[in-house]
């Protein structure tokens, strides 16, 4: 494939993002150019791997291929991507006043549900939902990208000769992820959980002080009956909604295709937050097994400092912790002494 390297466009914790700009010769579209080193690509060859097993799906970004370049005397591997003009969802949600009104966060949920269930149908698991990481097109629609960490259900994580491995953002982390090393399908739907309320409130999910580090945070999410908070703001059906995510037992989660028939998603009506306070509450199941007796509404129509990267590699070796199936000598293991800064959620830093 013919392209030129264009303008950056965003940069991930391993790779820069550039337009592809085919050459006159090419009948190819404008792409999005997704490169590391060469040497270091196992994350990329992984999610070309991924893209091209999953085949298309209207809500996920769609993968041309990859090669290899010599750019200024560096070996390159590159994953020409469909180019998503929007940018990611966060920085929308940053330049359209700090957060969205609850129609619009209602229908890119609905999106990325579509996008889950497409994926968890075929047997993968995204594993680190997150708003950068989901795209906006010229249209309005949103899809899933960042298919790095992606991995098939039902495999067990282990870690390499016995390391734990960590997946995903630490925020985004569901309980099980953090007690089991447990990355299968339902952690896409807590993290899409921590998605919505930061699209409402523009906010993390779990709100954490300054003086909060790490440790501290992941004893948050895996111990004990705490959960992230729901906004007040928020309709009744989007309480309700978010209840079904953040349930802390995975067996017991909701899943994708479930949650495409709650009624926060499954009606294209837009109920204002206003509107929202005069209807009648939603009688929902507490569980899955109580899901056939779901009345639905039927569709109309469809890091704080944290730390920098640097800085947190050289304060905590997440590499060198040795498994342990324990949930409570996992967390052991998890503690330090050190303190973030909470208050940059944009220096987030993705533990791999
Ligand atoms: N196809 C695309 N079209 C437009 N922008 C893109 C595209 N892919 C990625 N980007 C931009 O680049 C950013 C980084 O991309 P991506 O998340 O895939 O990289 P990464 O190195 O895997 O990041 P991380 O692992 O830190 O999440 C995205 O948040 C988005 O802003």
């Amino acid at each position: 494939m013919d392209w030129v390297r264009g303008d950056c466009i965003g940069c991930g914790s391993f790779s820069t993002v550039n337009l592809a700009i085919p050459t006159k010769s090419s009948s190819s579209p404008l792409m999005a150019v997704k490169s590391c080193d060469l040497f270091d690509s196992s994350l990329l060859e992984n999610e070309k791997d991924v893209l091209s097993q999953l085949g298309y799906c209207e809500h996920i970004i769609q993968c041309f291929g990859g090669d290899q370049s010599v750019e200024n005397g560096q070996r390159l591997y590159n994953l020409l991507l469909e180019y998503a003009s929007g940018g990611n969802l966060s920085h929308w949600v940053k330049n359209s006043g700090g957060c969205l009104r609850e129609s619009e966060a209602r229908r890119y949920t609905r999106s990325i549900l579509k996008g889950l269930r497409y994926i968890h149908a075929k047997g993968f698991a995204h594993c680190d939902i997150k708003l950068e990481n989901i795209l906006l097109f010229e249209n309005g629609e949103v899809k899933i990208a960042d298919f790095g960490l992606a991995k098939k259900t039902g495999q067990k994580q282990s870690g390499e000769q016995g390391r734990m491995v960590f997946r995903g953002t630490p925020l985004y982390m569901s309980p099980e992820s953090v007690n089991e090393n447990e990355y299968d399908s339902p952690c896409d739907i807590w993290a899409l959980g921590c998605a919505l309320v930061e699209m409402v409130t523009g906010k993390p999910a779990w709100n954490c002080k300054p003086e909060t580090n790490i440790a501290a945070l992941m004893i948050r999410i895996g111990v004990g009956d705490e959960l992230p908070e729901i906004p007040q703001e928020l309709s009744k059906e989007g309480k309700d909604f978010l209840s079904k995510c953040f349930v802390k037992d995975p067996r017991t989660r909701w899943t994708a295709d479930m949650l495409l028939d709650h009624p926060f998603v499954a009606t294209e009506n837009t109920v204002t937050l206003k509107e929202s306070k005069q209807s009648s509450p939603s009688s929902s199941p507490k569980c899955p097994f109580e899901f056939p007796e779901w009345v639905s509404v039927p569709s109309s129509s469809p890091k704080t400092e944290l730390w920098s990267n640097k800085e947190v590699n050289s304060r905590f070796d997440w590499s060198s912790l040795s498994y342990s199936p324990s949930p409570a000598e996992r967390l052991r293991q998890l503690a330090s002494d050190e303190v973030c800064n909470w208050s940059f959620s944009e220096s987030w830093v993705t533990v791999r």
